[in-house]
């Protein structure tokens, strides 16, 4: 019999199977595939298709024969591998982790948010008219203009080229207000980028956009947010 869930043949010498009858398909599987004259052989059940030729690639069909002793002794356990690292799965460094556990310098934790702070209450208050942005207009500015703004009550970043007012956003973050304090008042795009690259920012903080970033300001440019 097939296993589907763990993709492996399971002995027939299961009580209440008909062992006698499976060992007889098997025979006659066996003899099928040795003669390569599958319609000569008389079945009970003809329509059904025999396991090694519905199931089985013909180079493993052997495993369905049932071994001499249907039980198997159980072979001893693997040594003590608690420190090892290679019977990780998904292995460290496999594209099946969402992201590396060797990312440098930033551990992966989400920190508890206050009540009233969850992400379905950041985008309320976002669709609400709350004032996220605290400027007019958006506007170009530099790096220096950025540094300008790096307290916890006026928190500004540049992500990806474009300027963002976070303040109101700090105790929203999932990664804890101390983690996105580390990119105050500065071109944060690695930052955020080596800790979760996933995250969509543009939809998550449209309304806290102050404006884009540039190398130098020329005089007198906005942008008109109406
Ligand atoms: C630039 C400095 C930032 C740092 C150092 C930082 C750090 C972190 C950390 C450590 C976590 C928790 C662990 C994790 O889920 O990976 C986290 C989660 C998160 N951060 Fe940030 N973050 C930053 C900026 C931002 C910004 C600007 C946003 C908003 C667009 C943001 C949105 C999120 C979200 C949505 C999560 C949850 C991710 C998830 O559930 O997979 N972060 N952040």
């Amino acid at each position: 019999m097939f296993n589907w869930l763990t993709g492996t043949q399971l002995p027939p010498a299961i009580p209440n199977l008909s062992l006698d009858d499976v060992e007889d398909e098997d025979e006659q599987t066996s003899s099928e595939e040795d003669t390569q004259q599958p319609s000569a052989q008389p079945s009970a059940q003809p329509t059904a298709p025999t396991r090694s030729s519905s199931l089985l690639h013909p180079s493993t069909a052997h495993a369905a024969r049932p071994p001499s002793s249907p039980f198997k002794a159980p072979s001893a356990p693997n040594p003590p591998q608690a420190e090892s690292t290679l019977n990780m799965f998904p292995a460290l460094d496999s594209t099946q982790r969402a992201s590396s556990t060797t990312a440098p310098s930033v551990a992966r934790k989400k920190v508890p948010l206050a009540p009233g702070h969850s992400p379905l209450d950041w985008a309320r208050l976002k669709s609400s008219n709350t004032d996220l942005r605290g400027v007019r207009q958006l506007d170009r500015y530099t790096l220096e203009d950025i540094a300008q703004h790096k307290t916890r009550n006026d928190v500004w970043m540049a992500i990806q080229g474009k300027v963002y007012n976070v303040t109101s956003y700090l105790k929203f973050h999932p990664g804890g207000a101390g983690q996105l304090m580390r990119g105050a008042g500065k071109d944060a795009t690695d930052l955020f980028l080596t800790v979760h690259a996933w995250v969509n920012v543009d939809a998550l903080l449209d309304k806290c956009l102050v404006g884009f970033l540039i190398k130098d300001k020329p005089p007198g440019t906005t942008t008109d947010l109406d």
